[in-house]
């Protein structure tokens, strides 16, 4: 038996997979009945970092819906989710900057699975570009994905069924704009709007039993993010406009 004092092995954290697909093994980090029946509404669950959270939410009991622009990926993705987990997964396409869309899919979790307990904003859009060659309307794309998204799901959500039954909100977040990030200040700039939100809504919602809270990760390796951002041809082209100064 696993001494508490000991530290929690390398070895016993999921494997690292380069593709969309549930993991081959799974040990369970909590009780595997943790959150049974409940349902967590997944922003961007069809790939990467999203994708991975409804399969862990699911392993220890929990439906799903995930929610994006790609019905294809999404299907495809909910096939896969189910198969490996036993639980339900609804693929529900939206996009996070129309308000209507996400009212449309969060009425149809409703009348399907009956309750959200659960939801990440994880949903985002990003890619290396320097502030100077970054159009007005770039800017605005990320901040209207990653910051407006998050605000409207919270609140349709919020409005249809948190506030009256209270829930969990997790927004995921990233670290860039910490010590701002070379070529990345509207991925940067958004992702810091959101950690205010989070601890705005937190204080405005706590009252009805709504939690909200943020994960930052750093740099997760098999995932899109990942690969849009760590080539090392991005550190080149990192180096050439620092040295152009
Ligand atoms: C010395 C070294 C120092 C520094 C090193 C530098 C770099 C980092 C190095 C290491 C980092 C290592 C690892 C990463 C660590 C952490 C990662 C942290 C955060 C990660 C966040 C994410 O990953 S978010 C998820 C990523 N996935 C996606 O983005 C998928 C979804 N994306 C999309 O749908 C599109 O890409 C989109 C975001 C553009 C949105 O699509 P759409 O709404 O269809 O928008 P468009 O109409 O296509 O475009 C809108 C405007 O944006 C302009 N645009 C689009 N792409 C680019 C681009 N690549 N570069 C510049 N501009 C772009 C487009 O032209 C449009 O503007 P117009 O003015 O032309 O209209
Ligand atoms: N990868 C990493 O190293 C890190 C990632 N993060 C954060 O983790 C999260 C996931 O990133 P990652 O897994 O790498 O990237 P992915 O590209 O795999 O995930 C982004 C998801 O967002 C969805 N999406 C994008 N735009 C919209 C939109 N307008 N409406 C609805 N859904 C949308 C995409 O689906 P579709 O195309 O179907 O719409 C996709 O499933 C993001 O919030 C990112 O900022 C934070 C730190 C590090």
């Amino acid at each position: 038996m696993t001494s508490l004092a000991e530290p929690y092995k390398v070895r016993n954290l999921p494997e690292d997979v380069e593709t969309d697909d549930c993991l081959t093994s799974y040990k369970h980090i909590y009780c595997p009945e943790l959150l049974r029946d409940q349902v967590a509404f997944i922003t961007g669950g069809g790939t990467g970092i999203g994708f991975r959270i409804a399969e862990v939410l699911m392993r220890h009991g929990c439906d799903t819906v995930i929610a994006s622009r790609n019905p294809e990926k999404l299907s495809e993705a909910a096939r896969k989710l189910t198969s490996a987990t036993g639980r339900q997964c609804l693929p529900l396409q939206m996009d996070v900057r129309q308000p209507d869309t996400i009212s449309s899919v969060v009425d149809e979790t409703l009348k399907q699975l009956g309750r959200v307990d659960i939801l990440v904003n994880n949903a985002a859009g990003n890619f290396l570009c320097p502030a100077t060659s970054l159009s007005f309307n770039a800017f605005r794309t990320i901040l209207e994905i990653d910051t407006m998204g998050t605000f409207n799901t919270s609140k349709v959500l919020y409005d249809k069924w948190f506030k009256d039954h209270g829930g969990s909100i997790v927004n995921i977040s990233a670290t860039l704009g910490y010590r701002g990030q070379a070529l990345q200040v509207h991925a940067g700039s958004a992702k810091a709007a959101n950690d205010a939100m989070t601890r705005h809504l937190a204080v405005e919602w706590g009252p009805s039993g709504v939690r909200v809270n943020t994960v930052a990760p750093g740099p997760i390796s098999g995932t899109e993010g990942f690969r849009r951002l760590s080539k090392y041809m991005c550190v080149l082209a990192c180096i050439l406009f620092m040295v152009t100064f």
